[in-house]
């Protein structure tokens, strides 16, 4: 099975996870859009969606399904997205799309937060994959020093602008020994808006797509 194939796989399994008549919390990503895709199929029974980008509203709405508020909604059972890497405590690095600072806040308020990836996503130690880091453009220069600091390499994102108007950092280089030390840490940095480390909310279930099957843990 190829990556595509397998994405597919993982996100159809995470349809058993939407309760009838809910609003469902939807991520971003290609492996988020095979979940959208799905989830079309069922969207008259569910009451709608709240999406944690721009482009995953633009991809509901596409499939008629209704796009709502985080603010008009009072409870959002569950929350189904991708990841750029997972370790074993469920903590993860996100943000490749660079909607990172969405996804955690519709993360933050779902009861469960379902995270579904393809084996090769699946690490011992986070910090292979570059740690996105969203900031306010005027302190880019000030961040990125910061960063420097704590070990890191820190890249521009060049043209890429978040929904929120901020720019992109893609941390390379970092050690990442406690997830939850750095991730607190890095929110501490005056003009960092989010940070892609997920370890403060980790996910409540790791769904896997593997040659073999649907893996959980
Ligand atoms: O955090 C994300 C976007 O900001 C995605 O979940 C992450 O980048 C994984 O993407 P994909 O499913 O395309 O591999």
């Amino acid at each position: 099975m190829d990556q595509n194939a397998l994405k597919k796989q993982v996100a159809e399994a995470a349809l058993r996870y939407v309760p009838e008549g809910e609003v469902v919390g939807v991520g971003t990503g290609s492996t988020a859009n095979f979940f959208i895709d799905g989830l079309a199929a069922m969207k008259d029974r569910i009451t709608g969606a709240v999406a944690s980008s721009e482009a995953t509203a633009e991809r509901l709405r596409g499939h008629g399904i209704p796009v709502l508020a985080l603010n008009d909604v009072d409870r959002l059972p569950v929350y189904v997205d991708g990841a750029d890497a997972v370790n074993e405590h469920r903590e993860m690095i996100k943000g490749g799309g660079g909607a990172l600072t969405r996804e955690k806040i519709v993360a933050a308020v779902a009861r469960e937060f379902v995270c579904i990836v393809d084996g090769s996503k699946k690490v011992k130690r986070l910090g292979g994959f570059p740690l996105p880091v969203e900031v306010i453009p005027m302190a880019r220069s000030y961040v990125a020093r910061k960063l420097v600091g704590l070990g890191g390499r820190p890249e521009y994102r060049e043209g890429f602008v978040t929904d929120n108007g901020n720019i992109i950092l893609d941390v390379h280089n970092l050690d990442i020994v406690n997830p939850l030390d750095l991730e607190k840490t890095l929110n501490n940095i005056t003009g960092v808006v989010t940070n892609g480390l997920f370890a403060l909310r980790p996910a409540d279930v790791v769904l896997v797509g593997e040659g073999g099957g649907v893996s959980v843990y």
